[in-house]
């Protein structure tokens, strides 16, 4: 275990109205509105948590979904170390977005190894009766997306938001301790006159 703590950054997007800025007040305020006013641009929030004995410091950045505000919020991407693609399920069309926002960020964000980005999707506002898409469906979606792992949540009644977030962590040090174990894998191959290196890269 480090006692160090890690700064990382991670990136809500998706459709205008899923609920971004909800789940990030949910998590880091533990406060909901049912009036919310929809986001010009970007704003970020911090909170510290502590995932499988490390310390980390997230940086939320909730960004405008709405279509009008792409240039206010395209710039913030770089340097993002894992992206919540989020939709409402109880409106189809921010889910049939979901590869606009993927596809958007991965070009904004200069990510030069798309396969092995750690993606999450999170679909809102489980708490509606009316739903226009299923569980079943969403996570065939991740599945042939990249096997994302998918999670259900509601910022109104706090249903899985920290796991959410939680989950956002453990795939950015999942990607880190691969790289880690990688670049050790090297390190025995000069040394070494058998094949025994890592796999994985
Ligand atoms: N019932 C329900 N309503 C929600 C939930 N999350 C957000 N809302 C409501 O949905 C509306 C939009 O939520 P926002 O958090 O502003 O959505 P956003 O994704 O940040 O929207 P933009 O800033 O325009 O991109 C608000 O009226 C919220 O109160 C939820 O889990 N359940
Ligand atoms: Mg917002």
């Amino acid at each position: 275990m480090s006692g160090k703590s890690l700064l990382l950054k991670v990136i809500l997007l998706g459709d205008g109205g899923v609920g971004k800025s909800s789940l990030m007040n949910r998590y880091v305020t533990n406060k909901f509105d049912s009036q919310a006013f929809h986001t010009i641009g970007v704003e970020f929030l911090n909170r510290d948590l502590e995932v499988d004995g490390r310390f980390v410091t997230l940086q939320i950045w909730d960004t405008a979904g709405q279509e009008r505000f792409k240039s206010l919020r395209t710039p913030f991407y770089r340097g993002a170390d894992c992206c919540l693609l989020t939709f409402s399920v109880d409106d189809r069309q921010s889910f049939e977005n979901l590869s606009n926002w993927q596809k958007e960020f991965v070009y904004y964000a200069d990510v030069k190894d798309p396969e092995h980005f750690p993606f999450v999707v999170l679909g809102n506002k489980i708490d509606k009766l009316e739903r226009q898409v299923s569980t079943e469906e969403a996570q065939t979606w991740c599945m042939e997306n990249g096997n994302y792992p998918y999670l259900e949540t509601s910022a109104k009644d706090d249903t899985n938001v920290a796991v959410a977030f939680e989950e956002a962590v453990r795939q950015v040090l999942a990607v880190e301790e691969q790289l880690e174990h990688c670049m050790l894998g090297h390190t025995i191959d000069l040394h070494s006159s058998s094949k025994s290196g890592s796999s994985c890269c």
